[in-house]
C-alpha cells in the first residue's frame, strides 16, 4: 500500500455530526425559561414571547452575523460596496417537559426538533419571578438540566433500542459480519447512555465516529449552556444556583461552556440607542452576552471562515475547521474547486501587522499554497484556477 500523504495523516481527526456549513444551533430548555425571549433579542424579530407555558409552537428559525473585529477591520480597511459577515444559524424549540420522549407537551415534535438541530443552547432559568409560571412548581436549575439531559438520554435510548433489537438479530445469526463494527459501537452507546452519559463524552475512534454519524444521536451533539439570570444578579454577578449549577455540570458534562446572561438586560439593552448603551454599560459595568453566545455558537459547530476581500466585497466564507483549499475555492463555486491551481493567502495577523496586501508582498507574507493547505480561520484568499473549469481567469 502507497504510504499516506503527510496531510492525510496528519489530517484533523473525524468529528461526531453532520458535515456541511449549514449547521444549526438549537435553543433548547423547559418551558418559560427565556428561549423565545433569548431569540428574540439574538435575532432581534418579534417571534411570541409569553408568560405561558408553550408560546412557542412551531420552531422559529433565523440567522445572526458572527461579530468579528477582523471583519470590521477589513471593512474598514476596503470600504467596499458590500459586506457579508458570517452567520450562525439559530433555531428556537419549544419547551421540553418531563416525559418528553413519550409523548408529553408535544414532546415527540419538539425533540425531532433539536434532531435537525446539530447543536444545543441549553437554556436554563436561574431568575425568580412568581408571575412566571414554572412548570416543576419552583426555581432550580440544577433539576431542569437534569430533566433535559435524562428526557434527550432517554429518547437516544428508544431509537438505539430499537435498531439495536434488528442488529442483533442478524448479527447474533451469525448472517452479517460486516455490520459486527456497528453493532459493537450501539453497545458501547448503549452503556454509556444506561450509565447515565451522553454519546458526546465518549471516546470513540474514527470507525466509531462513521457509525455515530449514521445514527445522529441527540446526546452526541455539542451544548452550551446559557444561565438566565435576573437583571439584578447579573448585575451584580452572583446568583444563588451558580454553585449547584457548577456542581452539576461538573459532575455531568464536564468541560462544557457555561455562558451567564440575563434575558431581561439584553431587552433592556435591545431598547437603548447605540451611545446610551455605552454609558449603561460603562456606568453599570454590565456587558452584553450575546457576542460571546453567537462566537461559541459558531465555534461549537466546528465552524470557522476565510475572507475574500477587495473594493466590490469583503465577505466571510464559512467552512468546516479542517477544510482544504479546492474545498474552501468550491464554497464560491464549484468551478474554482474544479480547476484549483493555488490559493493565495494572507493570515488576518500579518495583514493587520503590515497594515497592506502591498506590504505583506514586500514582507514575505503573501503565500502561495497548493492542494494540501488547511485552510485557517481568518485567513484572506484569492483563489486561482484554471478557466478551463468555465469561468475566466482568477477570481477574488
Ligand atoms: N432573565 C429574566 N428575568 C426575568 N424575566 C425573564 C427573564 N428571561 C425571560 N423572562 C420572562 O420569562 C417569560 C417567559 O419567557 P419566554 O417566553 O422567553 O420563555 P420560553 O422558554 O420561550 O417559554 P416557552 O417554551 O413556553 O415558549 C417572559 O415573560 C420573559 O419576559
Amino acid at each position: 500500500m502507497p504510504p499516506k500523504k503527510k496531510e492525510e495523516a496528519s489530517g484533523p481527526p473525524p468529528l461526531i455530526g453532520r458535515m456541511g456549513t449549514n449547521l444549526k444551533m438549537g435553543i433548547v430548555g423547559l418551558p418559560n425559561v427565556g428561549k423565545s425571549t433569548f431569540f428574540n433579542v439574538l435575532t432581534k424579530c418579534s417571534a411570541p414571547a409569553e408568560n405561558f407555558p408553550f408560546c412557542t409552537i412551531d420552531p422559529n428559525e433565523s440567522r445572526v452575523p458572527v461579530p468579528d473585529v477582523r471583519f470590521n477591520h477589513l471593512c474598514d480597511h476596503y470600504k467596499p460596496a458590500s459586506k457579508v459577515p458570517a452567520y450562525l444559524n439559530i433555531v428556537d424549540i419549544a419547551g421540553l417537559v418531563k416525559g418528553a420522549h413519550e409523548g408529553k407537551g408535544l414532546g415527540n415534535a419538539f425533540l425531532s426538533n433539536i434532531n435537525a438541530c446539530d447543536g444545543i443552547f441549553h437554556v436554563v432559568r436561574a431568575f425568580d419571578d412568581e408571575e412566571i409560571v414554572h412548570v416543576e412548581g419552583d426555581v432550580d436549575p440544577a433539576r431542569d438540566l437534569e430533566i433535559i439531559h435524562s428526557e434527550l438520554r432517554f429518547k437516544d435510548l428508544e431509537y438505539l433500542n430499537k435498531n439495536l433489537d434488528g442488529l442483533e438479530r442478524t448479527v447474533a445469526r451469525g448472517g452479517d459480519k460486516k455490520r459486527k463494527p456497528e453493532y459493537d459501537c450501539l453497545c458501547k452507546v448503549r452503556d454509556l447512555l444506561n450509565n447515565n452519559q451522553w454519546v458526546r463524552n465518549g471516546t470513540w475512534d474514527a470507525k466509531e465516529i462513521e457509525v455515530l454519524n449514521q445514527h445522529l444521536f441527540l446526546t452526541s451533539k455539542p451544548v452550551i449552556y446559557l444561565v438566565n439570570m435576573s437583571e439584578k444578579d447579573y448585575t451584580r454577578k452572583k446568583n444563588k444556583w451558580l454553585v449547584k449549577i457548577k456542581e452539576w455540570i461538573d459532575n455531568n458534562d464536564k468541560g462544557a461552556m457555561v455562558i451567564l446572561m440575563s434575558c431581561s438586560i439584553e431587552l433592556k439593552l435591545l431598547d437603548m440607542a447605540e451611545d446610551e448603551q455605552a454609558t449603561f454599560c460603562k456606568e453599570s459595568g454590565v456587558n452584553s452576552a450575546l457576542d460571546k453566545i453567537i462566537v461559541n455558537g459558531y465555534k461549537a459547530l466546528n465552524l470557522c471562515y476565510f475572507f475574500t476581500v477587495g473594493k466590490d466585497e469583503v465577505k466571510a466564507w464559512t467552512i468546516q475547521a479542517g477544510t482544504k483549499a479546492p474545498q474552501a475555492a468550491g464554497r464560491i463555486h464549484t468551478d474554482f474547486e474544479k480547476g484549483f491551481i493555488m490559493a493565495e493567502v494572507m493570515s488576518y495577523p500579518d495583514f493587520k501587522e503590515y497594515g497592506s496586501e502591498a506590504e505583506c508582498k514586500a514582507n514575505g507574507k503573501y503565500r502561495q499554497k497548493g492542494r494540501d493547505y488547511i485552510v485557517d480561520d481568518g485567513d484572506i484568499i484569492l483563489f486561482k484556477f484554471n478557466a478551463g473549469a468555465g469561468l475566466q481567469g482568477k477570481k477574488k
